[in-house]
Order: structure tokens, then C-alpha cells, then sequence
């Protein structure tokens, strides 16, 4: 370090009764927090009687063919001046108000499920949505658009924020915006997304207005989710539902139309993927060191991998047919556990899937329902103890400071915390053969050498694997 530079102190000190009383309106002032030499040595503030225009890009101009060569050097300028930007504002309701011809310039093409059109998640028919959905794989359409401006090849950019997981790893990142119309006359004939769970980690749902619509299910009736100003919900999604062992369940949620109002919904997510990088990390982090309690001799992990991809099957596997395909799967390979168990809810089941050979393990079903999610809705930056708490839809309000419930900046911070527990990258982009990705990523995952080199179900695979899991003893 060069000789008197600053020394950076990181450290935090605990709030006191003093201070929180201070912070409600005290007006005496202690000396340790005075630093009005910082603060003034620090620059002035823009006033309030300036005008200034921070950019707002809006992904929608990007992606529109006439439009993009101008909002691109809009974002390049963006990047250059301000290194910030408000992206997407207000672009729910703005999009969707769009001529059809025009918000079909960017209509969903093949089997991507980028692009708009209707939602894609939980339809188990050939029934329609009640809803109107545009989804774009941000991070790489932003990073595409950064790259043609700065006149650099997009495979190298994009190649410096993900390192040879394949293109699945740049798709992680998506914003999914809804629109839900009113329905006036048959309100209760429709549904604008039926019932699903979500695959992501944790999917943050930041409401544009305050109609009604969310509604999650719990002890067989559905309780609708108040849309409260300021609050982002968060619903826990199949994915730490797998990486806590179903200890936080997924919560199966559907959307309903109001008769009058019409409803938006932003929706940033970022999927996991079951590469080496990512879910060894996650799996150190939730399983072993949080002490859940279920723990693995390394190697176990496959195992979860294979629930997810059940879940997962086919794009999207309903809750009931997931549990269905558990309860009609052979009787449960003979597992030893070492020690006592500390719950019994975590029995392992395996067996073969009726249509796909697997594995899995997924708590007996008298213990784990769709019921089993529950609701509860919370001030403050409790998300983890509550999901510990089984909790699986929350409400987080002073996650954004100074709501300004339009702007997608806002939610930063805590997508910054999803980020965190989901890691980066996707895996259940279409592909129509989950048993070569099993395959090729335990083949390749040097973490995962012994295992066998596919899911197979062959009985002395199973057995074999099972008998490396471990139950914590209480
Ligand atoms: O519109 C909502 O509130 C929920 C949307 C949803 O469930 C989803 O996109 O998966
Ligand atoms: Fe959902």
C-alpha cells in the first residue's frame, strides 16, 4: 500500500437502545456521529433546484430493430458518463400498452422461452393464459448491446463474466414481466398463470400497482398475497426447496385476474444450475454449513441433481405429479443411515421415474404436501430466518429503502442476496434430454469422479448411492 494512503477500517458495531432512540427523533446529536469535515471534505450535493437526467434505458427500444442503434449508443453514453442507469423503468406497464404488432417484434420464437408471449411455467394443458408475458435473458442481452457499442466481439465479454459453462450459463439472469388484463365478465373462468412452483432459488416479485391477484396455497384454500406498497414477495423455489433437502418447500402459487383492474408484475430471477462451479458452492454453503438436517459425505449431491430434474422434467412438472411419480415409484431402497435420524421427515425414497430413469430422494408423502408451504408475510430483512422457518412466501418491505415501486434499480440489493444463494447460470432451458446433461455433468465434474457416469437406476447404483447419505444424528 502506498505510504499514507488511507487505511480502510471494516467494522460494524451493534445499534443500541440509545441509538434507536436517537434515530426516532432525538435531537441531541453525540459526538460520534458527528462528521460534518468528512461530509464536506466529500463534495457537494446536486441541489434540489438543479435539473440532471439520469439515463434510462429501456430494454424494449434495444430490442426493437428501428430503435436499437439508438438506445444502444444511449446505454454506451450511460455506461461511459454515469457508469449507472435506470434500465427498464416503468417498462412493465409501458411494454405491454404497446400496439400487438409492435410488442410481437419481439414474440417468442421456437423453443426459447425468451421473447414475448404468453407465460411459460406450470400449463398443463393446451389452455391459455390470462396474461400477457415478455421474458428477456438480461444480463446477456445487456452485455450483447454493452459489447456493440464498445466494438468488441460479444462471445469475449460475455466470456469474462461466465468461463466455459456453456451458453445455459449466460442465460441465467432474466426479467420477466407480466400483464395481467382485467377479466370483466368471466373473471372466475380464467386463470391468468395456473398453479406451479418456481424453479429458481428464490424469485423476487416487485408489483407495478396494487390490484390483487397472487394467490398462494396453503392447508388446501388459496390466501391471496396483498400486494403492499414498497414490498418485493418472495416466493422460495424448487431449487432451495432441493438444496435444503424440501426443509424449505416450494410454494405453489397461481395468479387470477381482477374484473376491473388491470395488474403488472416485474420479475428479475436468476436460475441455478447444477454445474460443478455453482452447486458445490451452494451445497457448501446451505447444506453443510447451515446445518440443516441432512448432511452428505461428498459425492451425495447427484442425488438432488436428479430430484431437480424431476421436477424439472419437460420444462415444468406440476407438484402433484411430482409427488405422484415419488408415490408410485418402487418400494424405497434398504438405506442404512449412520447415527439416529433428527427427524423422520427425511426418509429417502428412491426408485425409478415412470417415464425417465432416475434417482431421487423426497420426503414421504404423508409429510410433504403442497400444504406443507407456508405464508407469512414480514417486515424487515428476516428472509433467511424465515425460510428456515419453513417459510416459503414472504414479503420483504425495508429491502428497498425508499420504495419507488417502478424503478427495477431499486431491487439491486437484494438480488444481490439471490445472487449470492442461487449463483449464476441455467439449466432447464429446453433441452430435451436431461439424461446426457446428468450424464455429462457428473462425467465431467472432477468433484463427482466416483459416481456412476449416468442416473441410472439400476438397483446397485441406487443402492449404492444412497448409502452415502448421511443423517445428521441429533
Ligand atoms: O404475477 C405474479 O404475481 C406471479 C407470477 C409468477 O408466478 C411467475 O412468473 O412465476
Ligand atoms: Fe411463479
Amino acid at each position: 500500500m502506498a505510504e499514507g494512503a488511507p487505511v480502510k477500517v471494516i467494522a460494524r458495531d451493534k445499534i443500541t437502545d440509545a441509538t434507536a432512540a436517537l434515530f426516532t427523533g432525538s435531537v441531541e446529536v453525540p459526538e460520534r456521529f458527528i462528521r460534518a469535515d468528512e461530509v464536506e471534505a466529500a463534495g457537494a450535493v446536486v441541489g434540489e433546484d438543479e435539473t440532471f437526467e439520469m439515463p434510462v434505458v429501456d430494454m424494449a427500444s434495444l430490442l426493437d430493430p428501428e430503435l436499437s442503434a439508438t438506445e444502444t449508443a444511449k446505454l454506451g453514453s450511460a455506461c461511459r458518463e454515469w457508469a449507472a442507469m435506470q434500465q427498464m423503468k416503468d417498462s412493465a406497464a409501458q411494454f405491454f400498452s404497446l400496439p400487438l404488432e409492435t410488442k410481437n417484434t419481439v414474440a417468442v420464437r421456437g423453443d426459447s422461452i425468451q421473447g414475448f408471449g404468453h407465460h411459460f411455467s406450470g400449463a398443463t394443458s393446451d389452455k391459455l393464459d390470462w396474461a400477457e408475458c415478455l421474458l428477456l435473458f438480461t444480463h446477456r442481452r445487456l452485455l450483447g448491446f454493452m459489447a456493440a457499442d464498445l466494438g468488441v466481439s460479444e462471445e469475449a465479454l460475455q466470456g469474462a463474466f461466465f468461463s466455459g459453462d456453456g451458453d445455459d450459463a449466460v442465460k441465467g439472469q432474466s426479467m420477466s414481466m407480466h400483464h395481467y388484463p382485467p377479466c370483466r365478465r368471466h373473471r372466475h373462468k380464467v386463470v391468468g398463470i395456473p398453479p406451479h412452483t418456481d424453479s429458481p432459488a428464490l424469485t423476487l416479485l416487485l408489483q407495478v400497482d396494487d390490484t390483487p391477484g397472487l394467490q398462494i396455497r396453503r392447508g388446501g384454500r388459496w390466501f391471496p398475497v396483498r400486494p403492499t406498497p414498497g414490498c418485493l414477495v418472495v416466493n422460495v423455489g424448487d431449487i432451495l426447496d432441493v438444496l435444503t433437502n424440501g426443509e424449505y418447500g416450494s410454494v405453489q402459487h397461481r395468479v387470477v385476474p381482477d374484473a376491473e383492474r388491470h395488474r403488472w408484475v416485474q420479475k428479475p430471477q436468476n436460475l441455478v444450475s447444477i454445474n460443478r462451479r455453482h452447486f458445490g458452492a451452494v451445497r457448501g454453503i446451505l447444506l453443510v454449513d447451515a446445518s440443516v438436517n441432512v448432511k452428505f459425505e461428498e459425492g451425495a449431491t447427484f442425488v438432488f441433481g436428479s430430484w431437480l430434474c424431476i421436477a424439472n422434467h419437460d420444462g415444468k412438472l406440476q407438484r402433484e405429479l411430482r409427488d405422484e411419480a415419488v408415490a408410485s415409484a418402487p418400494p424405497p431402497a434398504q438405506i442404512t443411515p449412520r447415527g439416529s435420524r433428527k427427524t423422520p421427515n427425511f426418509d429417502t425414497i428412491s426408485g425409478s421415474y415412470p417415464t425417465r430413469r432416475s434417482t431421487w430422494r423426497q420426503k414421504p408423502s404423508s409429510t410433504r404436501t403442497n400444504d406443507d408451504s407456508g405464508l407469512s408475510l414480514l417486515g424487515g430483512l428476516r428472509i433467511i430466518s424465515s425460510i428456515r422457518q419453513s417459510t416459503s412466501v414472504m414479503t420483504v418491505t425495508s429491502v428497498i429503502q425508499e420504495a419507488r415501486p417502478r424503478s427495477t434499480l431499486r431491487l439491486v440489493g437484494s438480488v444481490a442476496m439471490v445472487l449470492f444463494l442461487s449463483g449464476q447460470g441455467s439449466f432447464f432451458d429446453k433441452n430435451p434430454d436431461y439424461g446426457n446433461q446428468q450424464g455429462s455433468f457428473f462425467d465431467t465434474n472432477p468433484d463427482y469422479d466416483d459416481q456412476p457416469s449416468s442416473f441410472s437406476t439400476k438397483n446397485s447404483d441406487s443402492a449404492r448411492l444412497h448409502q452415502r447419505i448421511v443423517h445428521e444424528s441429533s
